[in-house]
């Protein structure tokens, strides 16, 4: 069923499935145009319109529902009108899932370097070819339209960490002003806007910013402004504050994040949705991640190791190749070897979030976390 709120038909509804018990973990469906897709739920990263080193075949193949595509990035190049004139984000990636994009706030931060952030907007110079650019509510809105995502964010200042306290109430309450502007700048139907909770790493700005975008009444929400580089423990505090204010009946969605036991952490929370770029990242430089922890396949010790990545995952690496095949493709800088491992750590993420889910719908995710925790080694 689509929830409605106001007179806007809210497409990512949400209808959560089951409750387990004493923690916050659930597992929901997220209705959008493109499908019902099952939570929780890892979100791969096409930053420009690909999933690095896979096919939309491929991605389909492991599993994947919603990938991430960057305003940031496709609004430098190609041009989002560019994309519009194609048909859209969808069928210039030849991608019929779901796709969220991200509205440029943490990129432009990130990646560009900074000239000057006012009230109107952010001024920065592309780190392709070092132009004047600027994002605004309204211009980073205006190019997720163009884009066609089925999620799409608001435009948002991610907090530096560390920040003094009062810098992260101000840019706080301007990330809330900038989210109520993104709400009236967004008028494309069929599409849900996400705001997105900030607060730095103080308890009482969190609980205000997420009671403020609440009041707003968004269709779901992201939290951001962590994963950048606080201890996890304090990620987990700020997790504990924020959470228990969003509605139980919409999508949370935690930005940049991340590793399994970080998911697990998160999930039990309340957290339903997940994008990093950490499994496509590593891969590239030949680690594969396992249940057990992080597996550098490029390492001498695999050079005669027949066996697969993992023998009990089904990705299409594991199934068909060894160690020591992938092995030699990496020291050989062949493509495919950085392929493989993609596929690989991609497929485990993937498939964890699907394991979480079943765990949560038969009402046993406290003791799967505890298994998973006592196995896996940071
Ligand atoms: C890797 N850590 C991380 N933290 C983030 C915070 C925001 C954040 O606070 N705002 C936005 N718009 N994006 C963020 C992202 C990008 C997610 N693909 C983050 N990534
Ligand atoms: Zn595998």
């Amino acid at each position: 069923t689509c929830a409605f709120a106001g007179q806007k038909k809210v497409l990512a509804a949400y209808e959560e499935a089951v409750k387990c018990g004493y923690s916050g973990a659930r597992a929901g469906r997220l209705h959008t145009p493109h499908g019902v897709f099952d939570t929780p739920m890892f979100m791969p990263v096409g930053t420009q319109a690909t999933v690095k080193a896979v096919s939309p075949r491929e991605l389909k193949e492991m599993g994947a529902q919603i990938i991430l595509s960057n305003t940031y990035h496709l609004y430098l190049r190609p041009g989002t009108e560019l994309v519009a004139e194609a048909g859209g984000l969808h069928r210039f990636m030849d991608w019929d899932g779901g796709i969220l994009t991200d509205s440029g706030g943490f990129q432009v931060f990130s990646l560009g370097p900074l000239r000057k952030i006012t009230e109107e907007g952010a001024a920065f110079r592309s780190h392709i070819d070092g132009s004047t650019q600027f994002l605004s509510p309204e211009i980073a809105i205006k190019a997720q339209m163009n884009l066609g995502a089925d999620i799409i964010m608001a435009f948002d200042e991610c907090i530096p960490y560390p920040a003094e306290y009062q810098y992260a109430k101000l840019s706080t309450e301007r990330t809330t002003r900038w989210a109520e502007r993104s709400q009236k700048a967004h008028t494309r139907s069929g599409q849900a806007l996400f705001a997105i909770v900030q607060g730095g790493m103080y308890q009482d700005l969190r609980r205000v910013s997420a009671n403020d975008l609440v009041s707003l009444d968004f269709p779901g929400y992201g939290i951001g402004g962590l994963s950048v580089g606080e201890p996890k423990p304090v990620m987990y505090e700020m997790l504990e504050q924020t959470v228990p204010l969003l509605p139980e009946n919409k999508p949370r969605y935690l930005m940049g994040v991340g590793t399994p036991d970080c998911l697990v952490e998160a999930v039990r929370y309340g957290i339903d949705m997940f994008d990093c770029v950490f499994p496509t990242r590593v891969a590239r430089n030949g680690t594969a991640m396992t249940k057990s922890g992080r597996l550098v396949v490029k390492n001498a010790a695999y050079a005669k190791d027949f066996l697969p990545i993992d023998e009990n995952c089904g990705c299409y690496a594991c199934q068909n190749f060894s160690r020591a095949y992938i092995r030699h493709l990496l020291k050989a800088d062949e493509i495919f070897g950085l392929r493989l491992t993609t596929i690989h750590n991609l497929y485990f993420l993937l498939d964890f979030t699907k394991k979480m889910r079943q765990a949560i719908l038969e009402d046993r995710f406290l003791s799967f976390r505890e298994e998973f925790l006592a196995q896996y080694c940071k």
